[in-house]
């Protein structure tokens, strides 16, 4: 904030965004003055918000990830191969990872079925009447996003299995206008991450499937639990072997 005040340390990333609303706008922090701009209790809250929304639920896509590719090794074998065909043994860039799209469908279809964020919820500010059922203002609505997501009477039979080509199409036509796949949330709250969170993992995939091939241990035990975000339960032993 000092190192602000003359003109300095002010860059174009997240933090300087917020601390410039802050000391620009408030000048003062008198409990008495209008309130314009983020106190600093909220820069620090957006800080937070930003680490904990960002950091786990991206890491749990990765670990999701890779012991889905252990488990369908046709699968990691036709994402390396179009990693491979788009970068080579090269550092993937921005472009090329936004053309791949048996990493991206295999990311779509972990996140259905093992969505980091399993549920959102909503409390209601009024009386409200949504489709046949009617909220009396107060009460908190859960919408369980998991349960959606492995909906037989959505997705079909085998609703439970893994089966990236579901949206070799896309998101729209996998669902076919319902709202069935929404692991980053919907409508004004959506994830403000979500674009970040998959170049992310798709980088940190591609950088992964170019150098190594992976396997599941055997002492790996399936067992999804909710610690916060959805999580292997006894973590997950996966074997590297260099390429
Ligand atoms: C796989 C990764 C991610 C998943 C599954 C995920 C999921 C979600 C979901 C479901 C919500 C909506 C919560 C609600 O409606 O109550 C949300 C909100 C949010 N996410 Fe993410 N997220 C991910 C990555 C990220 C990343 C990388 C960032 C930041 C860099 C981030 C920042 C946020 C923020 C700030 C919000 C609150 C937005 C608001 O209330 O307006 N998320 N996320």
């Amino acid at each position: 904030m000092e190192a602000m005040k003359p003109g300095e340390a002010v860059q174009d990333d997240l933090l300087s965004i917020l601390m410039e609303s802050c000391y620009e706008k408030v000048p003062k922090y008198q409990s008495n003055s209008r309130y314009l701009g983020l106190t600093i209790k909220e820069v620090i809250d957006e800080c937070r918000l930003f680490y904990f929304a960002g950091q786990e639920t991206t890491a749990v896509l990765l670990i999701w990830t890779m012991i889905m590719l252990s488990k369908h090794q046709d699968w990691q074998s036709r994402a390396r191969e179009e990693v491979l065909k788009t970068f080579g043994k090269n550092k993937p860039d921005f472009h090329g990872l936004n053309h791949l799209k048996i990493v991206t469908m295999i990311l779509y279809e972990v996140l259905r079925l093992y969505p980091p964020v399993l549920a959102i919820t909503r409390r209601v500010s009024s009386d409200m009447k949504l489709g046949k059922l009617s909220l009396p203002a107060g009460v908190t609505v859960n919408l369980a996003i998991v349960l959606a997501h492995q909906d037989e009477k959505i997705w079909g039979d085998d609703a439970k299995e893994f089966k990236p080509e579901r949206f070799s199409e896309g998101i729209s036509k996998a669902i076919e206008g319902s709202i069935s796949f929404f692991p980053f949330g919907w409508g004004p709250r959506i994830c403000i991450g979500q674009n970040f969170a998959m170049i992310e993992a798709k980088m940190a995939i591609a950088m992964i499937l170019q150098r190594f091939a992976f396997e599941l241990s055997p002492t790996y035990a399936h067992a999804p639990v909710t610690f916060l975000m959805l999580q292997p339960q006894f973590g997950a032993q996966v074997i590297l072997h260099r390429l």
